[in-house]
């Protein structure tokens, strides 16, 4: 019987913590293992260039065994000896590959490229006793003719001792665990259950991953008979595609891999808008594939939608969704990042430094932005597909940055111009403007049709200005964290004073003003809630219009409405100042001014009409409508009188 030797003292602690704390998914085991194995053949393969031999059959073998109910481990690579057993294995956190990776450095040698070791903590092994409760590990060093057989429950220690063994290489025997209320560990010894788990966290470990898989075969000689009979039979079969498609030089990639890659990856049946992939050599090198979407994803609006990128780390899958990588305006990105250079803790479950996600987030951004504005240049109609997916994120994008960085987002920004009667560009408008022009004008409201039709856009069509009609709510505050573009200053053609009258226009006006001030203030004191009313040219044909004074706008207030019955919070009342602008070149304004002479009450119940009007074409809603009614009513059988 060999000796038990006890594990040293804080690997005992740290074996407890590794096992009940470290991870929080068990079939981790798997990659480490894995990553082990595919480390150890790394090594070989170098040890067998310098001493002149020629690498061959390189691999990595899973076996599973129900009735020991085992899954067992081997590879072909470099081996332990009893040292590097004791060494390695007997003591926790102590990694024999970084040792080597320090020593490939001291050679310099560390430089060829093949060698690219994945192991850095020297803990992975232990999260084999996750799930079995006996583990042996049978190791043959290149080189030696001696085997070695390490063997731990994981609790009392190890024992080692020399054993037999057919070729170089480790074999690791895991004895599963019992299943209990919380955790099936049989499901490790189905073969379905492994074939999935090396596709996902394996795929990419350049050397083939074998195992037995069950298939069903033809059975030999029936296939001319009526029905041919089938066997189940099993086969040794690779389960990793081993070459990630973004290893390979991007020459050497056709549109089709990469929208098939897509497709598989990311739960899209249609193939992407647009592939965005490229590699970044530096302090953190990383190499990138992403995709815009042709649609927007299932469950985008959904608190489900997970957006970020898949994080990988040298060919090793890492998380899903890592949002560190993209910010929060590009959340339709599919895609993922390998680098080499992570700083991942002890688990590879979390990124250790968000500084150099920072940095891989940062050339992210810069590079889908610099695509997206190649697109708007150079097809046309693509990026308006787009934009007609993803353009408001991008809106949110501006909104949030809270003017910061302005010049990032604003050239991509597209809205519906009244001239073009298509989406335009701010530069596009700016470039088309008379040269008497100083302000981008735009209204917003529910419908374009309806905003074409408004008299104030025919009053600035009629000048030659065009006018951005918007229909997102979040439109106006985008222009309002802009400010103003190229030094043109946004301007709500429904607020404030426009100032397009010529000079003596304007005169005109404020006399006219000044001699019906009575009158005007008389209408004004007869509507509850409009802090003036005035006489203006703003209007062509129609008789009144609600006007909101500077600061907040009507649409503004409507989107405040909302978000206030949506929260259910008692919120102070958000109201844009309401100015009733009447037209004098409009028969009403006559009719006013006569019945003024001769009957006030007259006016009143006038004036207010023509404000629930005003605020009717403003898609407000009046206070009373059966008054409304009554008064309308009551107007029109005045016309019999
Ligand atoms: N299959 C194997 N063949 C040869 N050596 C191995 C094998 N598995 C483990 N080792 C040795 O045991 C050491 C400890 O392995 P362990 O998985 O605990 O740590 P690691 O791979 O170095 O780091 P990490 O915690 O990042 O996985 C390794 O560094 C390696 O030297």
């Amino acid at each position: 019987m060999a000796e038990i030797k006890e594990f040293k003292a804080e690997s005992k602690r740290l074996l407890d913590m590794m096992i009940h704390s470290i991870y929080t998914h068990k079939e981790i085991f798997l990659r480490e293992l894995i990553s082990n194995a595919s480390d150890a053949i790394d090594k070989y393969y170098l040890y067998a260039l310098q001493n002149g031999q020629t690498p061959a059959d390189l691999g990595i073998r899973i076996d599973l065994d129900e009735t020991n109910r085992t899954l067992t481990i081997s590879d072909n690579g470099i081996g332990m000896d009893e040292e590097e057993l004791e060494d390695n294995l007997g003591t926790i956190a102590k990694s024999g590959s970084s040792a080597f990776k320090e020593e490939m450095k001291k050679k310099e040698e560390a430089e060829n490229k093949e060698i690219d070791i994945i192991g850095q903590f020297g803990v992975g092994f232990y999260s084999a006793f996750m799930v079995a409760d006996e583990v042996t590990v049978l190791s043959r060093k290149a080189g030696s003719e001696q085997a070695y057989c390490w063997k731990s429950d994981g609790i009392n220690g190890y024992t080692l001792e020399p054993a037999e063994k057919e070729g170089r290489g480790t074999t690791i025997i895991l004895k599963l665990k019992a299943d209990d209320d919380m955790e099936s560990y049989s499901e490790y010894l189905n073969s379905y259950m492994i074939s999935d788990l090396v596709k996902k966290y394996s795929d990419y470990i350049r050397y083939p991953i074998s195992m037995d898989v069950e298939t069903q075969k033809m059975v030999e000689g029936t296939e001319d008979k009526e029905t041919p009979e089938f066997e189940t039979v099993k086969e040794s079969k690779v389960l990793n595609s081993m070459t990630p498609l973004w290893k390979k030089p991007k020459s050497e990639i056709t549109q089709e891999q990469f929208d098939q890659f897509y497709k598989e990856h990311f739960v899209d049946y249609r193939n992407p808008l647009e592939t965005i992939f490229f590699k970044v050599e530096g302090n953190t090198s990383f190499t990138a594939l992403l995709y815009i979407p042709s649609a927007i994803p299932q469950g985008f609006y959904t608190r489900e939608y997970k957006p970020g990128l898949q994080l990988y780390s040298k060919g090793v899958f890492i998380e899903n969704d890592c949002e560190e990588l993209l910010p929060g305006y590009l959340r339709f990105v599919k895609g993922l990042v390998d680098s080499q250079d992570l700083s991942l803790n002890v688990s590879r479950e979390m990124l250790q430094h968000d500084h150099q996600l920072r940095v891989i987030r940062n050339r992210i951004e810069k590079k889908v932005l610099s695509e997206l504005s190649g697109l708007l240049k150079t097809d046309r109609e693509k990026y308006e597909k787009f934009w007609k997916n993803f353009g408001l994120d991008l809106k949110f994008g501006v909104y949030n940055a809270m003017g910061r960085d302005n010049e990032k987002l604003e050239n991509l920004l597209l809205f519906h111009s009244s001239a073009e009667k298509k989406p335009v560009t701010l530069e596009e408008y700016v470039s088309s403007m008379p040269e008497d022009q100083k302000d981008i004008y735009y209204i917003s409201g529910q419908s374009i049709d309806v905003m074409d039709k408004m008299p104030i856009v025919n009053r600035l069509k009629s000048k030659g200005f065009q006018v951005l009609l918007l229909t997102e709510e979040v439109d106006e505050f985008v222009l309002q964290t802009i400010g103003a573009y190229k030094e043109h200053p946004f301007k709500n053609a429904a607020q404030g004073d426009l100032d397009l009258d010529t000079e003596e226009e304007k005169e005109a006006l404020k006399n006219q003003n000044e001699e019906h001030k009575e009158l005007l203030e008389f209408m004004k004191e007869s509507i509850p809630g409009v802090s003036q009313v005035r006489l203006s040219n703003r209007l062509q044909d129609d008789p009144v219009m609600l006007v909101a004074g500077e600061g907040l706008s009507f649409e503004m207030e409507k989107v405040f409405q909302t978000m206030a019955a949506q929260s259910g919070e008692e919120m102070p009342p958000m109201k844009a100042d309401r100015i009733l602008e009447i037209n004098p070149n409009n028969k009403i304004w006559n009719v006013l001014r006569t019945e003024y002479a001769v009957d006030k009450n007259r006016v009143k119940e006038i004036s207010q009409v023509l404000y629930d009007q005003a605020c009717l074409i403003e898609g407000f809603p009046i206070e009373d409508p059966i008054e409304y009614s009554r008064k309308v009513v009551a107007l029109l059988s005045d016309l019999n009188e």
